[in-house]
């Protein structure tokens, strides 16, 4: 075939892919008739993850999966849209690490919306002005971003997906490296790439700015000034990348949750979610040996795997707890709801903060 006749069957197919994608759409927006008339959820985290799953199986090639992925994010981002236009609160201003995971869970067609404190994030989403909202929770070099963990002790939002986003560090600015006195970042991507900053910049100065992509908006105005932020940041701003990759770890991820209203139900097959508590052992943490390990054992003997334990003060009193617990599995599992009637006999707290598939 010459290439004339190849591109003629490639704008055929395209033809096709159209039709059939719009096909798609309308069944979307008719699911979404149904939706609004018996009050469901408009971005089904786990009907979406199903989806991908099953996309993913039926891959033959030469298409990558990851490559798939990014498609049926977008033509799910277009159904949604269709159904209800959505807003997401996020972590900004704009381009932030958190803006581009929000971007990865719910695509193009959706609006979002930046906001300037986790805190503001919640009240926007329990108050109904955006319908979900997106916030980093954990890093795996820093660990917990400790704000987010604390408001879930108060709020009545659920937790309905998680997000991984790899996260990349450059060094952004309009002077060369020779030129960079000063370095501008949030404090964790400041200390991130606190090696490779100590190696080639060891007399810049190094401060904190209330966000990455804040710090890129300073290193544009400040001859001399530069910031450490992900590549959304740089283009958005029209800043250059003086160096790439600059983090000390060549794994780093972010970890988001998205909350919403309403809880993500249970995925199709068993280990495919995951689930949040918050758990206080109130007096016998200090008074009562093996209470910790009490705490952990009604997941332990059902075979619940828990894959994240974390304390913070509880700031009622000096050195009162809570626990915020990871496990495998979800809240209407049998065996969670046996592990959670046992948990609740002996803790004077144990918050569910929701279950969300594992996957993403
Ligand atoms: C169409 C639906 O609504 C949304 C769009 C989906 C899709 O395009 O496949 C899947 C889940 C929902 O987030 C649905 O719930 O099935």
């Amino acid at each position: 075939m010459d290439l004339n006749a190849i591109r003629e069957k490639i704008d055929a197919l395209d033809r096709e892919m159209v039709a059939v994608l719009n096909e798609r759409l309308k069944l979307a927006a008719e699911i979404g008739k149904l939706k609004r008339s018996q009050g469901g959820q408009i971005y089904v985290a786990e009907r979406e993850e199903a989806v991908l799953r099953k996309v993913i199986e039926q891959n033959q090639g030469p298409i990558k999966n990851e490559a798939l992925r990014a498609i049926y994010r977008e033509i799910m981002s277009a159904a949604i849209a269709l159904e209800k236009p959505l807003l997401i609160a996020y972590l900004g201003p704009e381009a932030t690490n958190t803006h581009q995971a929000a971007m990865k869970k719910f695509g193009a067609s959706v609006d979002y919306h930046a906001m300037a404190t986790i805190s503001d994030i919640f009240t926007a989403v329990e108050k109904g002005e955006s319908d979900y909202g997106v916030i980093p929770i954990e890093n795996s070099t820093e660990g917990s971003v400790r704000d987010a963990l604390d408001l879930f002790v108060e709020s009545d939002l659920k937790i309905v997906a998680q997000i991984y986003l790899e996260i990349s560090h450059h060094l952004i600015s309009n002077s060369p490296l020779e030129a960079i006195e000063r370095v501008y970042s949030k404090d964790q991507a400041l200390a991130q790439c606190r090696h490779w900053l100590q190696r080639h910049l060891p007399h810049a100065q190094l401060i904190e700015a209330s966000s990455t992509a804040r710090a890129v908006q300073i290193a544009k105005e400040e001859p001399g000034a530069a910031a450490v932020a992900g590549e959304l940041a740089a283009t958005a701003h029209g800043v250059p990348i003086v160096a790439k990759n600059i983090q000390d770890k060549a794994d780093n991820t972010t970890r988001f949750f998205v909350v919403g209203r309403k809880p993500s139900g249970r995925s199709t097959g068993d280990g495919k979610d995951m689930t949040s508590f918050v758990i206080s052992l109130g007096d016998q943490a200090s008074a009562n040996p093996g209470a910790l390990l009490k705490m952990l054992m009604p997941m332990a003997e059902r075979g619940i795997n828990l894959s994240k334990i974390e304390s913070r003060p509880s700031k009622k009193r000096p050195w009162d707890y809570y626990f915020f617990v990871d496990v495998t599995g979800h809240f209407e599992d049998p065996k969670m709801k046996e592990a959670l009637a046992d948990l609740q006999r002996f803790c004077p707290l144990v918050k569910w903060l929701g279950s969300y598939p594992a996957m993403s």
